[in-house]
């Protein structure tokens, strides 16, 4: 909350910067020393003041009450993606989101339930074959593969076929390669032609696969819908918007999924309470899956650095903001804040089952907060919950080489293949 007396911003010491980047250190370090110094704290890159913000007030002051004064500017997206939702400003992505947001919500999903379900089966099948094989699969491909072929079958009521997932997963290498946050690291510009034409390629695709379906899928339907009647709804845009879906939703929630494999196996435990919690379908069970998703996303929120650039003077905590400060919010970090939440490194998804102990406004943000929230998140944990609950029951992935830790870049990510065993349960 923003009081009266105006205290000075704690910052890291002009040093700190230099000392980090020679020591080849990884972003999430440097923002971790800035967070102890308080839930607003600074650093300067060269002339330009950052502020990290992580309490879980300020946080909800930054996203959800004054999201005209912090705003987005540009997006580390923005050569891939041009004007889609994710990069979108101002009165454009207002219209934009407005047009969208329909086919996210609750029963906009529903539509969707039929793709989702065909493509859980094929995972089930797939690894049911590894299962009796005595296969060692890379479960994070497999994670991958399943949530391009759910928004691909949503998209274009077309299983994911092999040129389109070669195509997309050449341009996934193309977001890799960008980093957590440009100016920090201070790399140089990105060639993203080779990555462009691949994301190209595939919107030409999926209009052309969509339109072969009488009943043209939602989103696709929207958008061409938009396009004959509205001038700002250019080829391009329609490519942007798609490739935005495609590319916000597909490796978010697999690196989610691959978190989660790798937490159950850490924590065994988790998955027998889970499947203990009730029969299939009961309330009990499906609670208990969406606890496993929530805490996941607590401890991995995949999205963990999301920048915003103050376009007007503010105060945060007493701290006065001058307009033009850049201004970072850490999910992951605010996520493991012992203040704001208990023992924060350990998985344990039973806090979320408390109904008593629901987190703080603004201290759980694995999909940001107001007006420029994540559109797909209800469809994400739908995804991930429908997972689950055929697989959980099914099988026990044993990990057998699990990577040595986390990748922080676009993605916080575990940083190898998930290599793991899978065993027929069959419940
Ligand atoms: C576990 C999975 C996912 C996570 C953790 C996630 C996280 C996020 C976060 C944190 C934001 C806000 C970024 C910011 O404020 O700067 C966001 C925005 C967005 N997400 Fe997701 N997302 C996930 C899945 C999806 C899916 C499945 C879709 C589409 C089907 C999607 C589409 C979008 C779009 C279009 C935006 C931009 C919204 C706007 O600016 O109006 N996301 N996501």
């Amino acid at each position: 909350m923003a009081t009266a007396a105006h205290s000075v911003l704690p910052e890291l010491d002009a040093g700190a910067f230099a000392r980090w980047r020679s020591g080849g250190g990884r972003v999430v370090d440097l923002l971790g020393e800035a967070r102890e110094l308080g839930p607003v704290a600074g650093f300067r890159l060269g002339d330009r003041q950052v502020v990290l913000v992580t309490g879980a007030s300020q946080v909800q002051q930054v996203l959800a009450k004054s999201p005209d004064t912090y705003v987005k500017r540009g997006h580390r997206l923005k050569p891939l993606l041009g004007e889609g939702l994710l990069c979108a400003a101002g009165e454009q992505w207002r219209r934009q989101r407005k047009l969208l947001q329909s086919q996210f919500t609750g029963r906009g999903i529903k539509v969707y339930e039929p793709q989702i379900r065909a493509a859980v089966a094929a995972v089930a099948e797939r690894w049911r074959a590894a299962a009796a094989a005595g296969e060692v699969r890379e479960i994070d491909a497999d994670l991958r593969y399943f949530s391009l072929d759910v928004i691909w079958r949503s998209l274009t009521a077309h299983p994911l076929d092999p040129e389109t997932h070669r195509r997309l997963v050449s341009a996934g290498d193309g977001f890799a390669a960008i980093p957590a946050f440009a100016p920090a690291t201070g790399d140089t510009a990105i060639d993203f032609r080779e990555t462009n034409e691949h994301v190209d390629r595939v919107a030409e695709r999926a209009i052309a696969l969509a339109g072969e379906t009488d009943e043209q899928p939602g989103v696709v339907r929207v958008l061409l819908q938009a396009a004959a009647e509205l001038p700002e709804y250019t080829e391009r845009l329609v490519r942007d918007e798609l490739m935005t879906v495609v590319v916000a939703g597909y490796e978010t929630t697999a690196t989610a999924l691959s978190w989660l494999f790798l937490l159950l196996d850490a924590h065994p435990e988790q998955r027998d309470l889970a499947l203990a919690a009730g029969p299939a379908g009961s309330d009990g069970r499906s609670a208990a899956i969406r606890a496993l998703i929530d805490e996941t996303l607590r401890l991995y929120p995949v999205a963990w650095l999301m920048p915003r650039y103050a376009a007007a003077p503010d105060t945060l905590d007493g701290i006065p903001i001058e307009a033009g400060t850049t201004v970072l919010l850490s999910p992951y970090l605010t996520h493991r804040d012992p203040e704001l939440w208990p023992d924060p490194e350990e998985f344990r998804p039973q806090r979320f089952l408390d109904a008593e102990r629901r987190p703080a406004p603004g201290a759980y943000l694995p999909f940001g907060l107001g007006p420029r929230a994540c559109l797909g998140a209800q469809f994400a944990v739908r995804e991930m919950a429908m997972l689950l609950e055929e697989v959980l029951p099914a099988f026990r992935a044993e990990v057998r080489e699990a990577p040595a830790g986390a990748g922080y870049g676009l993605t916080v990510h575990p940083d190898g293949p998930v290599r793991a065993v899978l065993h027929a349960t069959g419940e």
